[in-house]
């Protein structure tokens, strides 16, 4: 049964960009936190870049405890620098940053941005523009929208 309140979606799987670090405010990692248990919440999986570090770990490690799949994505070049310890999930390598991108906007139904660094600005903008040239139409939002539920 659902909870009250919820009114439900019909993503199945949603890729979240988030920071390769925490950054130095709480409410950065609050947001991961809370982000990932509302997927958890929604039965959403995630799809995201396969790091164990950050944002990127918080959040994938939230959803992969709730009990939903987690598919993280990471060309092999960046493994040691973004996997440190355990990974949780699936963990898909790939050979360049191109090739995860076009493999984050394929598999999932939507995207989410967090707070992040370059990183993440490069990954959301490039999803804004794929939509903008109609690469795909799947919705993009970002932390402070996605909170505020607009
Ligand atoms: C270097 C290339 C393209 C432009 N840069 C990036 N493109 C896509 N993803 C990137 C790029 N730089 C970093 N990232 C990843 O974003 C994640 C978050 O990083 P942040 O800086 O901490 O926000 C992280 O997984 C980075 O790998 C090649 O054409």
């Amino acid at each position: 049964m659902e909870e009250e309140g919820y009114t439900g979606s019909n993503f199945k799987r949603v890729c979240v960009f988030c920071g390769s670090h925490s950054g130095n405010r709480r409410v950065f990692s609050d947001a991961a936190l809370e982000l990932g248990n509302e997927l958890v919440r929604r039965k959403i999986n995630l799809v995201y870049g396969g790091g164990s570090v950050g944002l990127m770990g918080l959040i994938s490690q939230t959803v992969y405890a709730g009990g939903c799949h987690v598919l993280g994505i990471i060309p092999k070049a960046l493994m040691p620098l973004e996997i440190s310890g355990e990974t949780v999930g699936e963990v898909r390598t790939v050979s360049d940053m191109h090739e995860r991108k076009a493999a984050m906007a394929r598999e999932a139904e939507a995207f989410i941005a967090l707070p992040g660094g370059y990183g993440t600005m490069e990954e959301l903008l490039e999803m804004i523009t794929w939509s903008q040239l109609g690469i795909h139409k799947k919705p993009v939002t970002c932390e402070p929208c996605w909170s505020a539920k607009c």
